[in-house]
């Protein structure tokens, strides 16, 4: 088993949104690298930041990214820095990967002062900027297509994902 499409990208590229409109389309389920680690820690991703810092996070984050592309069949998210890992680089490689590619004023506007991403606190302009500078080659990588977001609704961005990943 293998997911259909797998999605990575910045916070606010989308990921969870375009990902869930995605999976509704093809009639398949969505799961979400987020969702697991906080399932399996039992608590929210701010409070694993808190409470055991970012590098526990990573390792939560490593094996559920892992599983989720060995169990899962629908569409997945990974969470915005999962990419980071060498080792989940070198395993996206068997898989259709989407990079929802997000400028630096789109995604400021999008994650705006939510306080659930704990990398942006305190500075989301100036955060956001230094992740897109360190990781959108990473993104560029693993991408096997690579859709531009901007100033886009989520329902084009899916529509332009289908037909990227049906035909
Ligand atoms: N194309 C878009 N245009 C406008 N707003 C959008 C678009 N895509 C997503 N959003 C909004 O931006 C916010 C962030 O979207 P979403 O949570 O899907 O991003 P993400 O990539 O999953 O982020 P994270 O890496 O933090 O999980 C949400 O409020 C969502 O409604
Ligand atoms: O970009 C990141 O490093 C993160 C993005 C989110 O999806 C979460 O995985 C977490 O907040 C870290
Ligand atoms: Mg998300």
């Amino acid at each position: 088993m293998a997911p259909v499409v797998v999605f990575v990208g910045p916070p606010g590229s989308g990921k969870t949104t375009v990902g869930r409109l995605v999976a509704e389309r093809l009639g398949v389920s969505f799961r979400d690298t987020d969702a697991d680690v906080e399932a399996t820690a039992g608590k929210s991703i701010s409070d694993i930041f808190v409470d055991d810092g970012e590098p526990h996070f990573r390792a939560l984050e490593r094996d559920a990214v892992k599983i989720a592309l060995a169990d899962h069949d629908g569409v997945l998210a990974l969470g915005g820095g999962a990419i980071l890992d060498d080792r989940t680089r070198a395993d996206l490689r068997d898989h259709r990967v989407v990079f929802l590619d997000t400028s630096l004023s789109d995604a400021a506007k999008r994650v705006g002062l939510d306080t659930s991403r704990p990398l942006l606190l305190g500075n989301v302009r100036g955060q956001l900027k230094r992740l897109l500078e360190e990781r959108r080659p990473l993104y560029l990588e693993v991408a096997t297509v690579t859709v531009t977001t901007d100033g886009r609704q989520p329902s084009e961005i899916a529509d332009e994902v289908l037909r990227a990943v049906t035909t």
